[in-house]
């Protein structure tokens, strides 16, 4: 499945953010995003899944262009900065909903073993955040929009995530952003840039440094 996002323009009252954007994701593949603070990364991810209106946009699906929220017509999961998921249900409980096996995480970080019971509000803030990039990454889904999944995860979990995201992009499109650039560097197939509102595509990593986004 191809999923585009093409010619959006976002504005917040007289201050544009965006207006020059084009984003690929496909099945097999994992897109990057990366661009400074307030460049507009976290506004793309919500156009493109269906929660933030924009004053112009084109998602086209398969080469089709459709109107239509994408979250109402295709199973997008989305990733977002801030906790998203209910506090007080039961992990147990929460993985069920997900359809995503208690298993599947236990294998991969056997400390979480003990959580089963718990709540989200029991946790640590970085293992509500892997908790959220488990769920988000494991359900059923055609396309996964993550914002910053990297960030406030111990690096050894950076890597368990990193193997499993390019597990399961053999199934799901996957767009990820980051400011932790080298680990989404290293897992990304196609990597856009975004600045002064427009995406460029990266060919080469070196290109970051002309852009100005690392030091010489
Ligand atoms: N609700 C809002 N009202 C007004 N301005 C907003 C609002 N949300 C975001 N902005 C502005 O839009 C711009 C883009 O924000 P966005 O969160 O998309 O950036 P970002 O690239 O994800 O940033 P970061 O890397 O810091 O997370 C910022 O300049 C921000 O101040």
């Amino acid at each position: 499945m191809i999923f585009e996002l093409d010619n959006v323009e976002l504005s917040y009252k007289d201050k544009q953010i965006l207006y020059g954007i084009y984003l690929k994701a496909e099945t097999g593949k994992i897109t990057g995003i990366l661009g400074s603070n307030g460049c507009g990364k976290t506004s793309l991810l919500k156009i493109f899944f269906g929660n933030l209106a924009c004053t112009n946009k084109l998602i086209r699906i398969d080469k089709k262009a459709t109107l239509k929220k994408l979250y109402s017509i295709k199973k997008v999961k989305l990733l977002s900065q801030t906790d998203f998921l209910p506090n007080t249900i039961k992990l147990s409980k929460l993985f069920r909903i997900y359809g995503v096996s208690w298993q599947s995480i236990v294998e991969k970080f056997p400390s979480f073993k003990k959580y089963h019971n718990y709540t989200l509000a029991q946790l640590s803030g970085g293992e509500r955040r892997l908790i959220a990039i488990w769920l988000s990454i494991k359900s059923e889904g055609d396309l996964v929009l993550l914002d910053e999944p990297f960030t406030h995860l111990t690096p050894l979990y950076i890597e368990i995530i990193k193997k499993e995201l390019l597990l399961e992009k053999e199934n799901k499109a996957i767009i990820i952003t980051d400011h932790l650039y080298n680990d989404l560097i290293e897992i990304t197939d196609t990597l856009y840039f975004i600045k002064d509102g427009c995406s460029r595509f990266i060919e080469d990593s070196s290109e970051l440094q002309q852009l100005g986004y690392i030091s010489l």
